[in-house]
């Protein structure tokens, strides 16, 4: 498969801050990528540059193997979709979608073949004679991306396309935006705070902290394989436990836990005694009451503080015995655990093998603030 876009090296620096810091990457030809990070790590600067909005301090960009590092933005096979959608409220529809192709002096009777075009294909045909002020904020969104992908780019860069919509709106975009993705097939560069958006639209996603990608891969990679303690915490719910290690006679790794409990830790991540560790346990790897346990399984005695009821994503909150932690479980959508309630004492268990051990580390997310 061809490269879309291909980043090497890519570095940004304000002064003495480095906002981008040797970020690489490729993206492939028709592929949905996403740039997942927290406010301030440096996302949109990355995007600026590969726009050619902001002049790079170092490193290359090139687009279907030539390298424009240095060429002007609107000489790049790229358009940019802002967080604000920037669409020109006295235009009509229409008018939005052919401004670009107006601009490069296109003659009329193309201008309306592709803008009727575009229009069918984001799924808004006969609408060109609304005026903006009619649309809905899903309607605006599409004919922001239809403006964009008239001047045929090769990457689409989006720039939170959805920030500005009310939370069932984002929701419901996410589905539409990954349909729009796929049939129209253009690369999309993406670039959001919402672990949910880039998990559930990507093909691949880049977890960006502090100027730097901590890992590249598939959503499903990302989840269940978080290569940092930083992935692990900011994609998908995942329980913290502070633990220290320690290392019995064969070698075998054990998580000691505040109450003195100690869990069994499997899995290939290095691991040194001594050091202070956080245990991750993702939601759904709990299991409540557990009656088979393999050799591999850890438990935990727990008190429950409040059922969190949420339909299919139901879980229950609860704090281990002889700690102040605050652990969720999810509940399985069998209603076999219906009779729970706040103040019970149960035991939730999982597989050593469902659980990643990282050193801890002192940052925070900014939605812990
Ligand atoms: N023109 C500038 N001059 C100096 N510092 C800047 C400039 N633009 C951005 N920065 C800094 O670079 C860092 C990264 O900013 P950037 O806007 O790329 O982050 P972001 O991940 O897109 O954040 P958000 O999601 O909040 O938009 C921030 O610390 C920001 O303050």
């Amino acid at each position: 498969m061809e490269i879309a876009l291909s980043v090497k090296g890519l570095t940004k620096k304000f002064g003495e801050f480095t906002a981008v810091d040797h970020v690489s990457f490729d993206v492939e030809e028709g592929k949905f990528f996403s740039i997942l990070g927290p406010s301030g790590c440096g996302k949109t600067t990355l995007l600026r540059m590969i726009a050619g909005f902001y002049r790079q301090t170092e490193g290359n960009i090139a687009f279907s193997g030539v390298d424009m590092t240095n060429t002007a933005p609107n000489k790049r096979p790229v358009n940019l979709v802002f967080q604000n959608l920037a669409l020109f409220p006295m235009m009509n529809v229409h008018e939005n979608i052919a401004f670009g192709l107006r601009r490069r002096g296109e003659k009329s009777a193309v201008i309306d073949k592709k803008v009727n075009e575009l229009l069918e294909r984001v799924g808004l045909p006969g609408s060109g004679k609304k005026q903006i002020n009619q649309l809905s904020g899903g309607q605006r969104q599409r004919i922001a991306i239809a403006r964009c992908l008239v001047l045929d780019p090769s990457v689409l860069l989006l720039d939170e396309p959805l920030g500005a919509l009310d939370a069932k709106l984002r929701e419901h975009m996410k589905v539409e935006l990954k349909k729009l993705q796929v049939q129209v097939g253009t690369t999309f560069v993406y670039i959001t705070h919402d672990q949910s958006e880039a998990m559930m639209m990507s093909d691949t996603v880049a977890v960006m902290n502090a100027g730097h990608f901590e890992q590249i891969g598939t959503p499903q990679e990302l989840y269940h394989n978080p290569s940092s303690s930083f992935v692990a915490q900011f994609v998908g719910n995942n329980n913290k436990l502070p633990v220290s290690l320690r290392k019995d006679g064969d070698g075998q790794y054990f998580a000691r836990y505040e109450n003195g409990k100690e869990f069994l830790l499997l899995g290939k991540q290095e691991l040194q005694e001594k050091e202070a560790y956080d245990l991750f346990i993702r939601p759904e790897a709990m299991i409540i009451n557990p009656k088979e346990k393999t050799a591999s399984f850890n438990t935990l005695d727990v008190e429950v503080k409040a059922i969190l009821f949420d339909g299919g994503n139901s879980r229950l909150l609860v704090t281990p015995q002889g700690t102040d932690n605050e652990l969720v479980v999810a509940l399985p959508q069998n209603r076999q655990f219906d009779n729970i309630k706040a103040k019970d004492k149960i035991q939730v268990g999982w597989d050593a093998a469902t659980s990643i051990c990282y050193k801890r580390e002192n940052w925070k997310l900014y939605d812990e603030e």
